[in-house]
């Protein structure tokens, strides 16, 4: 079923000599803007229930004009927009958020403009409070919000009732890694229950793991629908240029941020897992490097074969890696003969891309197979994050995973 029908949109906005002029105009006065800028052009695709698009385009290419439009908070000049079910929308940071009225006040307006009543706003105010997890600043003007917070709030409005179609622009990237895996898994839960989802995006990783097909927005008008790896292909080619100046100035951002990352982790209360340190020679861990995971774990004597499970994932909630000491063929139980203390020491190529990392552990009991144990003494449970910072020093490369690729012309 087609869910979302565009057909010959374009947008022009109008620009006035004077406010005066635009006052006179709004009466009907013979005024004549001064310029008439088109931003959309004669745009048409349809999304099916369940689809996922991503849109591409450079800046002031039309995305969030066209967003506006499929959300209706802007009428388009030409063409139409048909909506087959239930919008929810996060388009710029906090858009459409009273700044004086409480986090919890604008979940009531938001939700009330949505068109839910008061009774069921109120049922669901305790979970949207719950996937916030701003604390005590839901009860705060948003005022005097970080612009995380805003995300937060309006993220957690926007999926507190499943829509039919879901659109995302960049705001997500705002947020902090736990809260972006958090979303991504509320919106592939969704997902997989038939919302179509449009995501607007600039980060291609997130594109390719969430969306089916993409559209590439040039100069307001479509210039492909295609494959996420066709678009991201035409897109490079066409910025190819743009995209080099871009990186270098990337690597100087990625240096800078040295500062550890602040995440509403869960404290390390595990009976069990007494500290968990991720490090490189010099605390920070670089692209290419040999990096290593330190966890020390106690009170596990009592247990017949105890392993210990990691689990790093990125932004989006992608599994990087994984695996634990029965795989490793190591058996903590060799060790606990004598102490009840153990310290796992593991080592590893950083040969992920520059960006923020989750790190879960997680203990279980009698393995019997590659990830099969028969008890779980600590569930996996991410409780550490890290940084992983760019090598200039390497050869230019992009991807999920550094093959370090021997070229040889022969
Ligand atoms: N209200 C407006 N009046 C006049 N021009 C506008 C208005 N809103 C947007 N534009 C212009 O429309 C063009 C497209 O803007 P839009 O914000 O849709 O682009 P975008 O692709 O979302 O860009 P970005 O990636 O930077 O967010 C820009 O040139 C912008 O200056």
């Amino acid at each position: 079923m087609t869910i979302l029908s565009v057909r010959g949109v374009g947008k022009a906005f109008r620009g006035y000599r004077s406010e005066w002029h635009r006052f006179a105009r709004w009466f009907g006065l013979p005024i004549n803007p001064v310029v008439e800028s088109r931003v959309l052009n004669n745009i048409s695709f349809d999304i099916k229930s369940g689809e996922a698009i991503g849109i591409v385009g450079q800046n002031g290419a039309g995305k969030s004009t066209l967003l506006k439009i499929i959300t209706g908070t802007l009428q388009p000049t030409e063409g139409v927009c048909k909506v087959n079910g239930r919008i929810a929308a996060i388009l710029e940071l906090g858009m459409g958020f009273n700044p004086d009225l409480t986090g919890r006040e604008n979940v009531r307006h938001a939700a009330g403009l949505m068109g839910h009543g008061v009774r069921k706003i109120d049922d669901a105010m305790a979970i949207i409070e719950e996937f916030a997890d701003v604390g005590v600043h839901f009860d705060y003007p948003v005022r005097t919000y970080s612009t995380g917070m805003y995300v937060r709030v309006a993220f957690a409005i926007a999926i507190a009732w499943r829509p039919d179609i879901l659109i995302v622009d960049e705001a997500l990237s705002v947020g902090d890694i736990l809260f972006q895996q958090k979303c991504m898994k509320k919106i592939q839960e969704y997902r997989s229950k038939g919302t179509s989802l449009i995501f607007v995006t600039h980060d291609f990783s997130t594109l390719t793991t969430i969306c089916d097909q993409a559209l590439l927005l040039s100069d307001g008008k479509v210039k492909r629908k295609g494959t996420c790896k066709e678009i991201i292909e035409e897109y490079f080619n066409d910025h190819s240029n743009e995209l080099e100046i871009n990186q270098k100035t990337d690597k100087n951002v990625i240096l800078d941020e040295k500062k550890p990352v602040s995440c509403n982790l869960p404290r390390i209360h595990s009976k069990y897992i007494s500290d968990i340190s991720v490090v490189s020679n010099n605390g920070v861990l670089v692209e290419g490097d040999i990096g290593r995971i330190i966890i020390r774990c106690k009170g596990l004597s009592s247990f017949k074969d105890p392993h210990v499970g990691i689990r790093i994932q990125n932004r989006q909630g992608t599994i990087c890696y994984e695996t634990n000491t029965f795989c490793q063929k190591k058996y903590l139980r060799k060790c606990l003969r004598t102490d009840d203390y153990v310290r796992i020491d593991i080592k590893f190529n950083v040969n992920l891309p520059a960006g923020e990392y989750t790190l879960a552990v997680g203990i279980e009991n009698i393995g019997s197979g590659k990830g099969v144990f028969e008890q779980i003494i600590c569930p996996t449970a991410v409780l550490k994050t890290f940084q992983i910072i760019k090598n200039e020093k390497l050869n230019v490369w992009s991807g999920s995973t550094n093959l370090h690729a021997h070229f040889e012309l022969k």
